[in-house]
């Protein structure tokens, strides 16, 4: 709408007659109306350059721009909650714990498996971002199926009951994973008949939910965002884990010939790909009940991406190479292994089958989709994001021997 000043009436001039006035005031209200046809166009302009997120983001960006962010003080979360902000929206954070402290935040702490602990972190929200789970190496097959799928089901519930509008699930790229080669794979995969995991086992049920509960026609509209190995800085996982696995020596052998495309996706470019997928989501887009592979664009070899995290912070690339289904069948036998002295001790293994197939084969995703739908385009190279990330983890740089 135009500002009260601009649409204040023409200003007569020294001449009094009526044609004159007539005149005069006609003249002004053309300038008026210019200046707030080329004022609007400037407002609009800023807009759309100074986001990212295509002329379509208008209309959602000025309408409501109240959201909650379910796992907001996880790591992906945490980097979600920054941008929001940033992007002018008013946070809430629901989560089991408190990860951070920021004034301009709303927490809600509680369990998501209950609407009771949800509800009064959904009020007067538009858009819901769930990107809560349990981490994916836990054993406890109870808490995913309890968490990811009977809990994603209440969040669902919960959201209707409080007239969400927008649900934007952080799925994974691994619902379509069975541990054989995925090269470019897109969304029309089917799902994993033998997921490699539980915890995948239950995202593909939380993903089939979500998506299933699209109903433009009663105003609930999802859409499930599936990356692929997120890392970046505060990520608790992916470099620790292989600079913990380096430090123990563990780091020598590449599993395979080094040579398997893998996606990893910059923490910021997953990011960008929900709040697109949030902004783009509306009755009539195409987004609706589906779901979007988001990742850098641009695969990289395993190996590659590990040696160049490690020798960033001053560790030894591997060396040495074991045949992939050698290094397989080895994981397998541990497993069986473990299997048997179960009853008299618990051990758990850190070669299993499921990391082998990990390290070992090809798994990287096409955005196509997202690219067409929502204008997706990484805001991040994976070089940048290399040199970004091994310069957040000071604390686990090797000192120079
Ligand atoms: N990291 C990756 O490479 C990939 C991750 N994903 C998905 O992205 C999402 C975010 O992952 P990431 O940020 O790495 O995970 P994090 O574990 O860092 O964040 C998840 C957050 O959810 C919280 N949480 C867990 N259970 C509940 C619950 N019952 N109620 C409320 N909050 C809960 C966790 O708390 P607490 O820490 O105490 O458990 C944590 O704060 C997940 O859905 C994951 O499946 C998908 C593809 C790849
Ligand atoms: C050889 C070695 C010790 C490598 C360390 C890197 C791994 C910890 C990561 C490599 C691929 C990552 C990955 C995930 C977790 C971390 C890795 C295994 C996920 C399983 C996280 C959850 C998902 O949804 C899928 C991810 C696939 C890739």
């Amino acid at each position: 709408m135009p500002k009260k000043e601009q649409m204040k009436g023409p200003s007569w001039s020294f001449c009094c007659c009526s044609q004159c006035l007539l005149l005069s005031a006609v003249v002004n209200i053309g300038k008026n109306l210019l200046k707030w046809r080329h004022e609007s166009d400037l407002r609009s302009q800023e807009f759309t350059e100074e986001s990212t997120y295509g002329a379509r983001s208008t209309h959602c960006a000025l309408a409501s721009k109240k959201c909650t962010v379910i796992g907001g003080s996880g790591f992906l979360g945490q980097h979600m909650v920054e941008r929001l902000l940033e992007r002018g929206y008013s946070v809430n954070v629901f989560d089991i714990r408190q990860g951070f402290e920021n004034e301009r935040v709303q927490f809600h702490i509680g369990d998501l498996c209950s609407k009771t602990d949800l509800l009064p972190a959904l009020q007067g929200v538009n858009i819901v971002f769930h990107c809560a789970s349990p981490a994916p190496f836990s054993n406890n097959k109870e808490l995913f199926y309890r968490v990811n799928y009977t809990g994603t089901r209440t969040v669902i519930q919960a959201c209707k009951e409080a007239g969400v509008q927008k649900l934007v699930l952080t799925s994974s790229a691994s619902v379509v994973f069975e541990g054989k080669d995925i090269k470019d794979g897109t969304e029309d995969l089917p799902y994993a008949h033998n997921p490699i995991d539980y915890y995948t086992e239950t995202k593909i049920l939380q993903e089939k939910e979500v998506l299933g509960s699209n109903d433009p026609a009663n105003n609930f509209m999802t859409v499930a965002i599936r990356p692929h190995g997120i890392f970046g800085p505060r990520d608790p996982q992916l470099v620790p884990i292989m600079v913990e696995t380096a430090k123990s020596g563990k780091m020598k052998i590449m599993i395979g010939n080094g040579k398997n495309l893998v996606d990893f996706t910059y923490v910021e470019n997953v990011v960008h790909g929900h709040i697109l997928a949030a902004e783009y989501l509306q009755k009539d887009s195409p987004l609706c009940g589906k779901a979007y592979h988001i990742t850098n664009d641009e695969p990289i070899p395993f190996w590659t991406f590990i040696s160049r995290v490690l020798v960033g912070l001053n560790y030894d690339a591997p060396k040495y190479k074991i045949p992939y289904l050698l290094a397989y069948y080895l994981a397998l036998f541990v497993s069986f292994l473990v299997l048997v002295v179960s009853p008299l001790i618990t051990i758990k293994p850190t070669f299993t089958p499921m990391r082998v197939a990990l390290a070992g084969t090809y798994h990287y995703y096409s955005c196509e989709r997202a690219k067409k739908d929502m204008g997706y385009k990484p805001v991040v190279s994976l070089d940048k994001a290399i040199e970004k990330t091994v310069q957040s983890y000071p604390q686990l740089r090797r000192a120079s021997q």
